[in-house]
């Protein structure tokens, strides 16, 4: 089934800026933000807690088939911070943010991430692992990194991804 609008991947690193884009995307565009996070919490689509990472465990394929339909109808703007295990088939565009680090820690700390939880999340940032997931995980042509840091940057980002998805017409 051919989708009516294009299905957008908004992934990064925690603190990016991931939420605020496609909240402000959503309301340009009319597609629907799915936060997967808070999808995981509502539907349980998790095994636990995780002590270590202080997170919930989320349960990957119980994710995957709670977003099928609403994939294969389009007009679907994901928002999660990994991306290795949704199918490849879904996205037309995959979108990595990226953050200066010390602008990164300082969200983090905002946010009132214990000190271990926010070195992980900066980590994970400096060893540009949500980037390199991406890159193996879709089309070179589909994946691009922009930069989050600051309230410029978020603008442009909004602005480019608008114009992109009104843009978009379904493959023949
Ligand atoms: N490009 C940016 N410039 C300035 N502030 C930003 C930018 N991106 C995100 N923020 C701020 O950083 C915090 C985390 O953003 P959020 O969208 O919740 O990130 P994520 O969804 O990736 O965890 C929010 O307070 C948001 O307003």
């Amino acid at each position: 089934m051919a989708r009516r609008a294009p299905n957008i991947l908004i992934t990064g690193t925690p603190g990016t800026g991931k939420s605020t884009l496609c909240e402000n995307v959503a309301s340009t565009t009319g597609l629907r933000h799915l936060e997967i996070g808070k999808l995981v919490k509502s539907q349980q689509l998790h095994s636990g807690w995780d002590d270590e990472f202080d997170c919930l465990v989320i349960d990957e394929e119980k994710v995957c088939d709670a977003l099928e339909d609403q994939t294969a109808e389009g007009g679907c703007l994901v928002d999660y911070h990994g991306c290795d295990f949704f199918p490849e088939r879904w996205f037309d565009l995959v979108v990595v943010l990226q953050t200066d680090n010390t602008v990164l820690w300082e969200r983090l700390e905002k946010r009132g991430y214990s000190r271990k939880k926010i070195q992980d999340n900066v980590q994970c940032e400096i060893m540009h692992v949500i980037v390199e997931e991406a890159s193996d995980s879709y089309r070179e042509e589909i994946v691009h990194v922009l930069q989050s840091s600051t309230p410029e940057e978020m603008e442009e980002n909004v602005e480019r991804l608008t114009q992109w998805a009104r843009s978009w017409r379904p493959s023949s």
